[in-house]
């Protein structure tokens, strides 16, 4: 008879900046916990560096010295080019992909993968839906492979996670089954997880964030200072949870206070590669792309995209006046508005038109 298996397999579906850093802890931890298979498998979307594969690499040398150089893996880690190879026999699967690449990556999968298997998504971004929405990242994992997708967002700029400073993050994951599962495995002394239940809005907080630390970026590029920049983080703020409320009703203020609303908030619009890109888009009048490509060496940007990919909700839904940052963000990106209009954006915003209201006098 065959032995029951006891211990949770684990795959990183990504191997990005992120996906790299993750693999840190995600290694270290399966290799330490008893209910985990010590193996952890990464899949590694194949490129040629300097002559070699980076999967080669990375297994000869535990490096991933294109997306995370100067970091060590655990070697445990195993890095696999094929994605079904590497996520076929695994009980939790970590996809941690810029979010353009997730439907592809999707139907590779389907009915590869253990039906019992769960996931859970780092990924920071939507997708365009059909009948003119959005489709959450998580929503369309469970959709396409049939399994729970709980998501993990956070405060979490790869390098400094990598370099094991302190952070916090938040894992939103209903199934009270799963989640301890969860946090059992990204756990550690320096990487602090909270858990809460409210899946949605942490998805959205961590995709919305990006776009708002595009405008952070815009306004360090026409060199406006700190106070310009919180009010961009303030206004954004406030987009972020009339999205929520309007969009995903039933979702809570308190997910906001936790360390995907606030707090990723202010690291992207301070530490970001949104941030950085967006300044230099001001700065020099390149197109994101190329800046892009000559500024990230193969990482990818979010912002931009996500952008759009709500501005097409907002517009069909015609509500993009009553999200004019998230509006102007998207504009500006694709050359419509001149980054100086950002300041009139937000100096109209309709947050500035709001009443105090009146206290009752009984
Ligand atoms: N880097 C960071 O500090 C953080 C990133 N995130 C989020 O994690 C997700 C992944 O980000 P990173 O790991 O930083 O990725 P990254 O920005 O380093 O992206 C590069 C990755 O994309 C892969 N790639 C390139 N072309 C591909 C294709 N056609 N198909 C599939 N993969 C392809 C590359 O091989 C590489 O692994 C994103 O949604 C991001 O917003 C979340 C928290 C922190
Ligand atoms: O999500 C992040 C930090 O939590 C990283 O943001 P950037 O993609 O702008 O670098």
């Amino acid at each position: 008879m065959a032995e029951k298996q006891l211990k949770n397999r684990v795959c990183i579906i990504g191997s990005g900046n992120w996906g790299s850093a993750i693999a840190k802890i995600v290694g270290r931890n399966a290799a330490r916990l008893p209910n985990f298979e010590d193996r952890v498998t990464m899949w590694v979307y194949e490129e040629i560096i300097e002559g070699k594969k980076l999967t080669e690499i990375i297994n000869e040398t535990h490096e991933n010295i294109k997306y995370l150089p100067g970091h060590k893996l655990p070697e445990n880690v195993v890095a696999i080019p094929d994605v079904v190879e590497a996520a076929k026999d695994a009980d939790l699967l970590i996809f941690v992909v810029p979010h353009q690449f997730v439907r592809t990556l999707c139907s590779t999968l389907l009915g590869k993968i253990k039906p019992t298997a769960a996931a859970l998504s780092l990924i920071k971004g939507f997708d365009i839906a059909e009948g003119g929405g959005i489709d959450l990242i998580s929503h369309i994992i469970t959709r396409c492979l049939k399994i729970p997708c709980a998501v993990l967002m956070g405060a979490n700029i790869a390098s400094e996670v990598a370099d094991e400073k302190f952070c916090e993050t938040t894992i939103g994951c209903r199934d009270v089954l799963l989640a301890p599962m969860m946090r059992d495995i990204i756990q550690t002394e320096y990487f602090r997880v909270v858990v809460v239940d409210d899946e949605d809005a942490v998805e959205i907080c961590g995709a919305l964030k990006n776009i708002v630390a595009v405008g952070a970026g815009f306004v360090d590029g026409l060199g406006f200072g700190d106070n310009t920049k919180a009010a961009v983080i303030r206004l954004g703020l406030m987009e972020m949870i009339k999205f929520v409320d309007v969009f995903y009703p039933g979702s809570k203020l308190s997910t906001f206070f936790e360390s995907c609303g606030v707090a990723d908030l202010i690291t992207t619009c301070y530490g970001g590669r949104n941030r950085r890109v967006a300044e230099a888009f001001v700065k020099t009048g390149r197109s994101i792309k190329e800046l892009e490509d000559e500024m990230l060496n193969g990482q990818k940007l979010q912002g931009p995209i996500t952008a759009e990919e709500v501005n097409h909700m907002l517009a069909n839904k015609n509500m993009e006046n009553k999200f004019p940052l998230f509006t102007a963000v998207f504009r500006i990106c694709r050359g419509e508005l001149k980054p100086s209009d950002f300041i009139d954006c937000i100096r109209s915003h309709p947050e500035h038109m709001k009443q105090p209201t009146p206290k009752c006098s009984l």
